[in-house]
């Protein structure tokens, strides 16, 4: 039996943030392994016109529930959602709910959190930091409580190349801005973000990292534990391989490349794609939520659940040469243009030269190979390019891609559109795309060192069956099989595809082959021509090469002619 497993039974469990995607998984697996729990309550709001309830009975009836319902048959009995905003003072709890809360709970996850990196400044303070706060206030007042195991990010403090498992200092006190944001007025916020934020990429991963900080100055006499998960991915194997549900990350980033309207991207080739299987962080937290309340740690202990420094993997390839299990497809730039040529040389280069530095890359595994080709054998529905994928860590390439891959076919097709009576609509799409894609381009042209020293020890802490249970060991990851899962869980859970649509799909790929190189012999005898009449040079070259063809074709003709 699994010491984890019966520690949750009899427990009433806060979850803040429990419709996102971190939160659902959390509550599938503690209800799957832990069916004798006494209640989970989740802090919901209402929202897109749905009730608590029928946002609850939506999750519930979803296919990620589908085995709990087998083993907790009674499972909508046992969530209990209380209306919270946790935008509003007291989260506008209502007065019993909030008694209810505070004699029951047990043990706190706090998930909820605005993962947008646009957000302003204020709603990610409000959410980020002050929610926290107020949480831990109210956790404070928990007789029963045993454990608040609080969900930060790696990137947190992202502003350092090595992070280790402890609590950074912010330049400004939480405190501080907390107060400051209640009497400023939007404009001159605005005005003093980039100040603050300083060498933070974004406000998000500020503002988790001032929520760390609060944890840390809040915590009083609680037990407290913070989780920092790098890139959460889809579901590495439970309840089943592949499960995702938001376009967050890398979601975003595949559906764009599988429906080839990404086809270029600014990432560093060898940088570490820091994916983490949302299950394996489950798997972290439930084992770290045990250990708090057990074990009681006399300091706030950090968590890093990451992948690069056991198991890497890179966003692109350094060819088929490194991975013994890449689809031992070169990574080709199937367009034939000298730039492209030039890129994929640089990167050849590159390559080289970062595989010396680090011989430790060597067996890492190459994300954008492995995606490109599942694409071939799980092709998404009406695609409007082929997909294709070209990585660049030159500024000035990128913005050649970005002209000619992205602009360029979004203003052609619009121009269609347009001709055939209908509203223009692929432009606006294509700049969306890219103000997302230089978002995340912060993320994909670095690498960071995490210290897992907590999250090892803990590991070694679990007994076998434990081990089993609530794994996170990800170096018994296997990419080439997990990528081919996310992308096939894309395509059934976020773009609801049918796997039915499969051949005709390959045939609309094979058709948009056809008239991409179509397209591009029309281009090049275009341009040829062109430059025939402008160029006596290049008459000479072309007279040249007819010439040579017709007396290899001569020759090759003659000599089969004496072979008869
Ligand atoms: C050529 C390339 C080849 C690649 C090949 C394959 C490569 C290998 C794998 C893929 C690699 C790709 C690289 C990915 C890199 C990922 C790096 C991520 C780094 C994260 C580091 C930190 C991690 C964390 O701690 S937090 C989690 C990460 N957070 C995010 O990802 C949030 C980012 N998102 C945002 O900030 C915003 O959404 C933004 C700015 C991107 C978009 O804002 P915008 O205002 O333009 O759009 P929205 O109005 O928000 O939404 C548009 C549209 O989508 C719907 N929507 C929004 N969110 C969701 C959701 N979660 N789920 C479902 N749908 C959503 C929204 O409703 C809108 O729909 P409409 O119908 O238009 O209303
Ligand atoms: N996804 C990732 O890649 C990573 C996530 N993390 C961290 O994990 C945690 C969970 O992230 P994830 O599940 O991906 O995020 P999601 O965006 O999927 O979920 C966010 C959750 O917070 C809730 N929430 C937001 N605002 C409010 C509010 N005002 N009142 C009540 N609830 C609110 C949302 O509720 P609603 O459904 O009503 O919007 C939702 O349940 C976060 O703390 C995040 O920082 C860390 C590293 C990576």
């Amino acid at each position: 039996m699994s010491t984890i497993a019966a520690f949750y039974g009899g427990k009433s469990i806060l979850i803040t943030g429990a419709t996102g995607f971190l939160g659902k998984v959390l509550m599938e697996k503690l209800f799957r392994t832990s069916p004798d729990l006494k209640v989970i309550y989740i802090l919901v709001r209402p929202k897109a016109g749905q009730t608590l309830q029928q946002r609850v009975f939506q999750i519930l009836d979803s296919k990620l529930f589908e085995k709990v319902k087998e083993v907790c048959p009674n499972v909508h009995e046992k969530i209990r959602a209380i209306y919270a905003d946790l935008n509003q003072n007291d989260f506008a709890i209502s007065k019993e709910d909030m008694q209810e809360l505070l004699s029951c709970t047990n043990i706190i996850f706090h998930c909820a959190a605005t993962v947008r990196f646009d957000d302003t400044l204020r709603h990610a303070v409000q959410l980020n930091v002050t929610a926290t706060r107020q949480l831990l206030l109210m956790a404070s007042q928990m007789p029963k409580l045993e454990a608040f195991i609080h969900i930060s990010t790696a990137y947190s403090n992202c502003n350092l190349k090595h992070i280790d498992e402890v609590i950074y200092p912010c330049p400004v006190e939480p405190k501080k801005i907390i107060d400051s944001l209640e009497w400023l007025d939007d404009a001159i916020i605005d005005e003093i973000t980039p100040k603050l934020i300083r060498d933070w990429p974004n406000i998000y991963t500020y503002t988790k990292a001032l929520g760390e900080m609060v944890v840390q100055q809040e915590s009083r006499n609680l037990n407290i534990a913070i989780i920092r998960p790098s890139i959460v991915g889809a579901t590495w194997q439970e309840p089943f391989p592949g499960w995702v549900d938001n376009i967050n990350g890398p979601n975003g980033i595949i559906i764009a490349t599988g429906k080839g309207f990404l086809r270029a991207i600014k990432a560093t080739p060898m940088a570490v794609a820091d994916v983490i299987p949302v299950d394996t962080v489950v798997n972290l937290m439930l084992a770290v939520g045990w250990y708090t309340a057990v074990h009681r740690p006399k300091s706030t202990l950090v968590y890093h659940i990451t992948s690069g420094n056991m198991n890497p993997c890179n966003w692109h390839k350094m060819g088929n040469t490194t991975s013994t299990h890449s689809s031992g497809k070169p990574w080709c730039h199937t367009e034939s243009s000298i730039a492209g040529q030039l890129d994929t040389v640089a990167h050849f280069i590159i390559g080289f030269e970062l595989k010396n530095a680090f011989p430790r890359m060597e067996n890492t595994w190459h994300a954008g190979v492995q995606v490109l080709a599942t694409f071939e054998k799980i092709p998404f529905e009406r695609p409007f390019r082929r997909p294709n994928a070209n990585f660049t860590s030159n500024s000035f390439t990128s913005q050649y891609w970005n002209a000619v891959s992205h602009r360029a076919p979004a203003i052609i097709y619009d121009c269609y559109l347009r001709l055939t009576g209908r509203k223009p609509r692929m432009t606006k799409l294509m700049n969306r795309l890219l103000r997302t894609v230089s978002m995340l381009e912060y993320f994909i042209n670095r690498s960071w060192e995490w210290s897992t020293y907590n999250t090892e020890m803990l590991m070694s802490e679990l007994s076998p069956e434990d081990q089993r249970v609530f794994n996170f060991d990800v170096r018994q990851l296997n990419w080439l099989e997990y990528i081919e899962n996310y992308v096939l869980g894309v395509k059934k859970y976020l773009l609801k595809e049918d796997m039915a649509g499969i051949p005709k799909a390959k045939q609309r790929l094979k058709r948009l082959r056809n008239i991409h190189y179509l397209f591009n012999t029309a281009l090049f005898l275009i341009a040829w021509r062109l430059l025939i009449a402008r160029s006596q040079m290049a008459r000479n070259v072309w007279f040249f090469i007819v010439s040579f063809c017709y007396k290899f074709l001569s020759y090759f003709r003659a000599s089969s002619t004496l072979k008869v």
